[in-house]
């Protein structure tokens, strides 16, 4: 095969986006939660789904390719390792993140959203993404669960220094349904975290993260762009200013900036991009302009933003994951 005919060959099954798809129906459909430790026949998985005996075969015969399931000469379906992922009760589950499919359905405008600058996904759903979701109570419960494992994943590797580097008591701002949240406190025994974030938001964080932390959180309603409560020694912005263009972003960093006491800290929790090389994370700088119409920055981005709030760039800390802390102080 000719170097050409190979490179034909990787960009070709760069087309394919069955798998993400298929993906997201077993998801969606919850196959994996109802294929039992034994595992289950196929008729009788499609009977207790509701679905159609032969499309049900034949999503999940593909789905093997993926090796998330095994089909046995008996017509038994069994999880795979991979596939146990995709069970709601599973620690990093990805349940949630592959129904999250306003999301997917998004793509379809992504050239326009190149050349207008519009997001891909309020040209397609007709709303911002939050606003959308906001009105949404299925899809808002579905995006924040799929944050919240996110969370749980992303930001594990940078605990230590986050222990660490907090000081006084903890600000989650666009904290979500606590993710974060639930890691620090989880992890130390005397850190108090208040999260603040939409009011909608808010709501859905659930009630075990107080019962089981008592006196240690707080929740607070509250748009980030109207201003940020002051009295904290710790501000964390995780994965919040990515979702905003350079002008939102500058606002929040300047209520943050406002709110900060002479020895508070700023930290995010970002991609932090190689300023010109190639970059794996450069992808989620395409979801950020697909979905939000912000974007990933480079840490001399994160430095210019930061001055132009009045706030300097003391650190910054790359963990060994996908995501890195940028420290920031007046
Ligand atoms: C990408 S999510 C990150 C959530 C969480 N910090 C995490 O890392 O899992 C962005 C968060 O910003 C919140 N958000 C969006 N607009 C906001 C606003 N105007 N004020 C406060 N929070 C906002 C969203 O509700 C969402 O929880």
């Amino acid at each position: 095969m000719s170097s050409s005919d190979r490179e034909r060959e990787r960009l070709a099954a760069l087309f394919d986006i069955a798998p993400s798809r298929i993906l997201y129906a077993l998801s969606t459909l919850g196959v994996a939660d109802r294929v039992p430790a034994g595992g289950i026949p196929l008729d009788e998985l499609a009977a207790a789904l509701g679905a159609d005996p032969g499309r049900l075969a034949r999503l999940v015969l593909a789905a093997q390719t993926l090796d998330v399931v095994r089909v046995g000469p008996d017509r038994v379906v069994h999880l795979t390792e991979a596939g146990l992922l995709l069970r709601s009760d599973r620690p990093g589950s990805l349940r949630a993140e592959f129904s999250d499919n306003s999301l997917f359905t998004a793509w379809g405008p992504f050239a326009e959203c190149v050349t207008t600058g519009r997001p891909a996904y309020e040209l397609a759903h007709g709303a911002p993404v939050f606003d959308r979701i906001g009105r949404d109570p299925r899809e808002l419960a579905t995006f924040h669960e799929h944050m919240r494992m996110r969370a749980m994943q992303l930001y594990r590797p940078l605990l230590p220094f986050l222990l660490e580097r907090c000081a006084g008591d903890v600000m989650d701002l666009g904290g979500g349904t606590g993710g974060l949240t639930e890691l620090l406190l989880g992890h130390s025994t005397t850190l108090k975290v208040t999260l603040t974030d939409l009011p909608e938001v808010v709501a859905l964080v659930p009630g075990e993260l107080a019962r089981r932390h008592p006196g240690r959180v707080a929740t607070v309603a509250a748009d980030l762009r109207e201003g940020v409560p002051e009295g904290y020694g710790t501000y964390v912005l995780g994965s919040v200013l990515h979702d905003w263009p350079d002008e939102q972003a500058l606002r929040i960093l300047t209520g943050c900036a406002r709110a900060m006491g002479p020895d508070s800290e700023l930290i995010l929790l970002e991609r932090v991009l190689d300023e010109t090389g190639p970059d794996a994370r450069r992808m989620g700088d395409i979801w950020m302009m697909a979905m939000t119409g912000g974007q990933e920055r480079t840490a001399s981005q994160w430095a210019a933003l930061a001055a132009a709030a009045g706030l300097a760039l003391r650190e910054v800390h790359h963990g060994d994951g996908e995501l890195s802390a940028v420290v920031l102080g007046r």
